[in-house]
């Protein structure tokens, strides 16, 4: 994060916002410096608020997007209309592919664009207080990543990926258009430059872009979500001033709603003097919160992922069986690999917090993968074909499909080279913060969900028994009648 952006450029950026016509700013909130809290800027109360005040209104043409950016207009056939199926706000790993560039692509470009017009730019003192510096998973090195041990949110980086789209889709349509892009007397950027850029500007569009709806759009699904800010399946994404100082939380006090010619973020609750208001970005577990947004929080730990692969799986239900190594192949050789899953989600599958932002639920996990489960069973029924006395009955093979899942969840857990204890202890330690910190949190979130799995297997497994004997005893009346 820039230090200008304390410097007395809050109090700057402020006054260039208000400027706007249409926008508000309410006198009893302000812009506070939250560094010593870990969390950059953010929106706080100076008086107690009451519900449903609107905090702040940002109007349309205050949004920088393809709508409101004068680079569509000066590149119409680089932003030829299209429909978009691919909204999940992600780097597109489709870096070879032509056509009109997504959502993702297009603000990535007009973010270029406004950013190298500088003061010629209408939000060129909104490019002031945007970050240069990042703890996005994107910016760790190998050496930072390790930190996170066996978390499957390594593999979800993306980083080369959205490197090779920014060289087939970004790059070229920039060094094609060198008077578009660069203002008369300025400095064009070498290729590398131009790179760098491009991945400072994707990272803060994944951080702080928000998906637009029309006020017209879904109305009925607008009510279902109310609260949620639902990033998928939108076409037009914006940077929206203001609304991205808020920071966020899974329990939160504030919402954005979109409306005709204006954003506004309104009071979902309560909020005391002194309290920071918080926006909300969906239920994430911290590894995808400390992917995309850089951050962890202990609100977001319920929503904590671990993802299994099939091959772990295969290990532990063949170390549950202990069949011929033949048995195993025959049983397995008449599936395609192609249409088993090779990977599965444990998570606690929670509802969502209430519209007042607040979460009350249980937040214990309930119940095993049941995709799992189905895959377990399908090669269960095939080796029972091939080998009757090894699963004797359906009591025997959910039993053994118990088994295998609890031991895939130890062997998952074994890949963390460290246990939980050990990070329990390091965690509060006050010996650890920033990037490591927030790994150990994360690492530490999955394994304590890997052991609420091992221990519903066990207790599943007992109940089965328990449940076989008590069919297993005579009942009373057959007693009776013997
Ligand atoms: C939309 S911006 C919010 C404003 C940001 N704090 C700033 O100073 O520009 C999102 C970023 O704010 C930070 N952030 C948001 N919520 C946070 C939280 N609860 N704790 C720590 N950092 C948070 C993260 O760095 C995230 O990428």
């Amino acid at each position: 994060m820039s230090d200008l952006v304390f410097e007395g450029n809050s109090a700057n950026f402020l006054d260039w916002f208000k400027a706007w016509p249409g926008a508000a700013f309410h006198e009893d909130i302000e812009i506070q410096d939250l560094r010593k809290n870990g969390r950059g800027r953010g929106i706080v109360a100076k008086t107690d608020i009451p519900e449903d005040t609107v905090l702040f209104t940002i109007p349309r043409a205050a949004i920088i997007n393809t709508q409101t950016s004068d680079l569509a207009k000066r590149l119409p056939d680089a932003f030829a209309p299209t429909i978009l199926d691919d909204a999940d706000n992600e780097a597109d790993d489709d870096g070879g592919e032509s056509g009109p560039p997504d959502n993702w692509v297009s603000l990535i470009l007009v973010m270029v664009y406004e950013y190298l017009q500088g003061e010629k730019s209408r939000w060129h003192r909104y490019f002031d207080v945007l970050p240069t510096e990042f703890n996005t998973l994107m910016w760790w090195s190998d050496k930072e990543l390790d930190w996170l041990q066996a978390s499957s949110i390594v593999a979800k980086i993306g980083k080369d990926d959205a490197d090779s789209m920014f060289r087939a889709r970004v790059l070229p349509i920039v060094e094609n258009n060198p008077d578009v892009f660069y203002p008369e007397g300025s400095r064009k950027l070498s290729e590398d430059e131009l790179i760098l850029l491009a991945h400072r500007i994707g990272s803060t569009i994944m951080a702080y872009a928000f998906d637009l709806e029309n006020d017209d759009d879904d109305a009925g699904q607008e009510e279902e979500d109310e609260w949620v800010e639902d990033r998928e399946g939108k076409i037009l994404m914006g940077m929206v001033p203001m609304a991205d100082i808020l920071n966020a939380d899974a329990e939160f006090n504030a919402h954005v709603n979109h409306e005709e010619d204006s954003l506004t973020v309104t009071a979902i609750r309560p909020i005391a003097a002194g309290q920071e208001i918080l926006n909300y970005y969906g239920p994430l577990g911290n590894g995808e919160l400390l992917r995309r947004y850089g951050y962890t929080s202990v609100h977001h730990a319920r929503y904590d992922v671990v993802e299994l692969s099939w091959n772990t799986v295969v290990s532990a239900l063949k170390q549950t069986l202990a069949i011929d190594n033949a048995i195993w192949g025959k049983a397995t050789a008449e599936f395609d690999p192609e249409e088993f899953e090779d990977a599965f989600v444990i998570d606690r599958d929670l509802e969502e917090p209430n519209s007042r932002g607040e979460f009350h639920g249980s937040k214990t996990l309930k119940n095993l993968p049941e995709d799992l489960r189905e895959q377990i069973n399908v090669i269960l029924k095939a080796i029972r074909k091939l080998s009757p006395g090894t699963i004797l009955d359906k009591q025997k093979r959910d039993e053994i499909c118990l088994s295998a899942m609890g031991r895939a969840f130890e062997l998952k857990l074994a890949e963390y080279p460290t246990s939980t204890a050990d990070d329990a202890k390091l965690l509060s330690s006050d010996t650890i913060s920033g990037r490591p910190e927030m790994a150990l949190f994360v690492r530490y979130g999955e394994k304590l969900l890997l052991q609420e799995a091992i221990s519903l297997a066990s207790e599943k497994l007992n109940n089965s028994a328990a449940a076989q004997g008590e069919d297993d005893q005579p009942s009373a009346k057959r007693l009776r009648t013997k």
